[in-house]
């Protein structure tokens, strides 16, 4: 029979991932609609984090929206945008950041995600994304005569690179605090990993 010990009070999942994570940043990739954004901002409200997504930090320092600035720049230069942009907020840890989908994709900054915290890969099935984006614009890169076939060559291409990241989610269609649960259970995991 195991002793009740009365003296320690039962850790939420929240602490107990809080406590896994220390000092680490955690850092969400994934492809587009995989709830990078979504589901970042609400593990972090869980963990008593701060919050920052790399988009919206890119559309605020440049002023103009992701659209605009694939438009009026070009990828190459939204990439270096992004690039320096995660390597900064990266830098004010820890603290939950969402990438972009293609920032992890970048060997130096995924480095920098390596070195700097813990990556979460949201994983999501084509149909589970398709249905997400599909709804929405402003994912220039999905401006094509074929947008899911687009979606389904960047799945080929980054997959592989995407499960370099320490820890997988699998991204489907329950309620996002069901998503939510699994991101702080895979975390708190990590304390009997490591
Ligand atoms: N588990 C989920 N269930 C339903 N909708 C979701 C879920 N996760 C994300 N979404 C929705 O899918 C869309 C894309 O999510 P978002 O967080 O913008 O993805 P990403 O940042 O990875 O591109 C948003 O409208 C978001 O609210
Ligand atoms: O996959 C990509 O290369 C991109 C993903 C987008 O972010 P989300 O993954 O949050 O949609 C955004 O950074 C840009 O449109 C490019
Ligand atoms: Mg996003």
């Amino acid at each position: 029979m195991s002793a009740l010990n009365l003296s320690e009070t039962p850790k939420t999942l929240s602490e107990r991932a809080r406590a896994a994570l220390g000092n680490r940043n955690l850092v969400f990739v994934g492809l587009m609609g995989a709830g990078k954004s979504a589901i970042g901002r609400m593990v972090a409200q869980d963990l008593g984090l701060s919050f920052v997504d790399s988009d919206h930090e890119i559309e605020r320092v440049s002023r103009m929206t992701i659209t605009e600035l694939f438009a009026a720049y070009g990828e190459a230069e939204f990439r270096a945008l992004e690039t320096r942009v995660i390597e900064r907020l990266l830098q004010a840890g820890p603290r939950v950041v969402s990438t972009g989908g293609g920032a992890f994709i970048n060997p130096n900054t995924r480095q920098r995600i390596k070195e700097s915290g813990v990556s979460v890969w949201l994983k999501a099935d084509l149909d589970v994304l398709w249905n997400r984006v599909s709804r929405r614009e402003g994912r220039p890169l999905l401006k094509t005569a074929d947008p899911k076939g687009t979606l389904r060559a960047l799945m080929d291409d980054r997959y592989p690179i995407y499960a370099e990241a320490d820890l997988t989610v699998i991204s489907r269609d329950v309620r996002k605090e069901v998503i939510v649960k699994d991101v702080l259970a895979t975390i708190a995991g990590l304390a009997n990993k490591e």
